[in-house]
């Protein structure tokens, strides 16, 4: 077990600023999910963490300790890439043992760790296959096996499923998750999928740029988000753009009450904060489509001033296109110069602005 500190840390390639500023603390048992859009610097955290590329300026502390200058084979931390480079030309047991054999331990220890590794990842007995043998997780599992034999201090964890089909993923990633909590291991996990993310981490890092946006548990950043790009990143949201006038949100047929100063801003709904009710008034909002995920519907509105929203429904309510609907948001946010202004937790109708001015 072990906290990781990251201080100030920037990485820049040539004019290229991948990682801005980031500061990070993670704690013992941790695991922290690195969530963001391709280039925005996940991978560039990641590397520096692990030793293989140099920050430009900033700290990285483990246990209190500066490793900001080690070589990788110096710090207390497990790497498993994307691309999991298992030697082909060695059995599952060569390929786990490898990084024991460099540290020189006795044999009978390094047979005893490597099995208790492969036991770990549910491949009891697979010691003696040729990697070539086994299938995608199977090589993920044994991948993995190979950070955690050498009982990292920091489980470091890049895309590690991003090759293997949906099915596998998920279950993969509750099987990680697992050997994550039982071992308590401090771990950062790399993905832009945002489920994976929602499902595994004790906290989520989005990033942007280089930078991080937000960072609090799954349920913080999916109902509280700070930003209008997390907002927009995690998860359905409806986007507004408009003006705050007279303290009211001014779009077309929408008025929602709004207490801030006159101006643009973006109003920021869930879909599951949208309550549909029938309507025989007009102007009225109209079903556009009707989706049927099962467990819940979805469904596209065009609202009277032609703003298209989705709202999602409970699987005993069934809607069909060109149903007259009134809409109700039960709560909803506001943005403005990307970052919350403000959030209301009231249920209100999507009025008329007209008879509200
Ligand atoms: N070795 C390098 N040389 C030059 N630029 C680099 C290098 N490594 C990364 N970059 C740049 O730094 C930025 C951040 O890259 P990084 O790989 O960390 O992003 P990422 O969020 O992990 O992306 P992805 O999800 O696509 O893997 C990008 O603009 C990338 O092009």
């Amino acid at each position: 077990m072990a906290q990781l500190t990251i201080q100030n840390l920037h990485k820049s390639f040539a004019s290229t600023t991948a990682v801005d500023s980031v500061n990070l603390h993670v704690e013992d048992g941790e695991l922290i999910c690195l969530l963001g859009p391709s280039g925005s610097g996940k991978s560039t955290i990641l590397r520096m963490i692990g030793g293989f590329e140099h920050p430009t300026s900033g700290a990285i502390l483990i246990d209190g300790e500066d490793v900001t200058r080690l070589p990788p084979e110096r710090r207390p931390t497990g790497m498993m890439f994307q691309s999991h480079a298992l030697w082909s030309h060695m059995t599952v047991f060569g390929n786990i043992a490898f990084g024991l054999k460099l540290r020189r331990l006795p044999k009978a220890e390094i047979r005893d760790k490597v099995e208790s590794a492969l036991e770990l990842v549910g491949l009891g007995g697979y010691g003696t296959r040729m990697t070539s043998q086994l299938s995608g997780g199977q090589q993920q599992r044994v991948a993995l096996a190979r950070s955690l034999v050498l009982e990292p201090k920091i489980l470091l964890l890049d895309e590690p499923f991003a090759s293997l089909d949906q099915h596998l993923r998920e279950r993969l990633r509750e099987e990680v998750r697992d050997i994550q909590q039982r071992l308590g291991i401090t771990t950062l996990f790399v993905t832009h999928g945002q489920d994976e993310a929602l499902a595994m981490a004790d906290r989520i890092a989005v990033l942007r740029d280089g930078r991080i946006e937000q960072i609090a548990p799954a349920d913080v950043i999916y109902r509280e988000p700070q930003t209008e790009f997390v907002a927009g990143f995690i998860g359905t949201m409806n986007l507004i753009k408009s003006e705050v006038r007279n303290g009211r949100f001014h779009h077309a047929d929408l008025g929602l009450p709004m207490p801030l100063h006159d101006g643009e801003a973006t109003l920021a709904i869930r879909p599951e904060d949208v309550v549909l009710t029938a309507t025989r008034n007009e102007p009225s909002a109209v079903v556009t489509r009707f989706t049927d995920f099962g467990s819940y519907h979805l469904v596209d509105v065009q609202l009277a001033d032609g703003h298209r929203i989705k709202a999602m429904t409970a699987p005993a309510s069934r809607w069909r296109k060109g149903d007259r609907v009134a809409v109700l948001v039960s709560s909803y946010a506001a943005f403005r110069n990307q970052h919350l202004a403000y959030t209301s937790t009231d249920t209100h109708e999507l009025i008329k602005e007209t008879e509200h001015v």
